[in-house]
Parts: structure tokens; C-alpha cells; sequence
């Protein structure tokens, strides 16, 4: 395969109890999917101070305690150079009142409820370990925005 473009990206899991804080994604890439909050990581910025800025700018909460790593992800698509390597992180605690924001409109979502028709297909692959407090390793090969082709993911102790 042709060397691939990388991009390094952000989301954090906001839980709280047994519900999640989710956002309905107003524009951009995934516009219109209900997505943990996230975004690229920006020249200087190390992935965790990425993750914990784009929590602010995209909920309104703020992230208290840091962000502890939980997820490494993979995203490629059919046709196309680039790679989108995506940093799952989980906020350890947080402040605030969620606001809707230009990019997201923030809901809280009993986990039993999460809209997994409307959010990537990889999520109900990866969600159940993060919601039960592992850490996950995972490859997803895309045709397109909504088929995976295949898929590789692991569960694993540390990165
Ligand atoms: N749950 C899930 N999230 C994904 C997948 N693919 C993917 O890029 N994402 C996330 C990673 C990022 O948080 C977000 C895409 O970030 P983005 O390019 O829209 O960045 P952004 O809107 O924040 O742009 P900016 O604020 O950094 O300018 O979507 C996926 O398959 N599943």
C-alpha cells in the first residue's frame, strides 16, 4: 500500500455514572453523527491537553483531573490516502453545564440508549469495553462514511 497521510485526532469519553455525554456533530467530518467529543491534536499540543481543549470548545464542560489514554484507533477508507489515527481518551472527572457549541449539541445518553444507528459504525464495536473500564487496541478498514470492510480490535492491558 502507498504510504499513507496521518492524522492524529482526539475523543474523550465523558461518563458519568451510567450514562455518557454524546454530541449530534454539526458540521464537518461526521456531520450529522452523534460522536464522543474530539478533534485534531494542533502543532505543539500534546493529545491529552488536544483532548482536554476540545471537550471545552465542543461541551462547554470542563475537564477535571485529566484524561487518562483508553483507546487506539485506526481509520482508513477505500480509495483514499490517509489515515486517521484517533487517540480515545476518558476524562477522569469534569465540571460544568454541557452547551451546545458551533460544531456539537451535547445530550446526555443512558448507556441502554446510545444511538448507535446514528454514529459510526466501529462505535458498537469499541464502546462496550470502554464503558466497562477496558482499554482497546483497533483497526477499521471503510467503504465510504457508513461499511467497514473489516476490522481488527483487541482488548489490551496498557499502550
Ligand atoms: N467515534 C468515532 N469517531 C471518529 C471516527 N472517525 C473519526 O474521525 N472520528 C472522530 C475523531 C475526531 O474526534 C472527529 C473528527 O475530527 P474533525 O476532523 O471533525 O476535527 P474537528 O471538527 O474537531 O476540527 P477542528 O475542530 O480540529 O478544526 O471524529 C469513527 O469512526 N468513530
Amino acid at each position: 500500500m502507498a504510504n499513507l497521510t496521518r492524522k492524529l485526532l482526539t475523543l474523550a469519553l465523558i461518563k458519568d455514572g451510567q450514562r455518557v455525554l454524546l454530541g449530534y456533530k454539526k458540521r464537518g467530518f461526521g456531520e450529522g453523527k452523534w460522536n464522543m467529543f474530539g478533534g485534531k491534536v494542533e502543532k505543539g499540543e500534546t493529545p491529552e491537553y488536544a483532548a482536554i481543549r476540545e471537550v471545552k470548545e465542543e461541551s462547554g464542560l470542563e475537564v477535571i483531573g485529566g484524561v487518562e489514554q483508553i483507546g487506539d484507533l485506526e481509520f482508513t477508507f477505500d480509495g483514499e490516502d490517509f489515515l486517521m489515527h484517533v487517540l480515545v481518551f476518558q476524562a477522569r472527572g469534569f465540571s460544568g453545564t454541557p452547551a451546545e457549541s458551533e460544531e456539537m449539541r451535547p445530550q446526555w445518553y443512558q448507556i441502554e440508549d446510545i444511538p448507535y444507528s446514528k454514529m459510526w459504525k466501529d462505535d458498537e464495536f469499541w464502546y462496550p469495553i470502554a464503558l466497562r473500564g477496558g482499554k482497546f487496541k483497533g483497526k477499521f478498514h471503510f467503504q465510504g462514511h457508513e461499511v467497514i470492510l473489516n476490522h481488527t480490535l483487541e482488548e489490551v492491558e496498557h499502550f
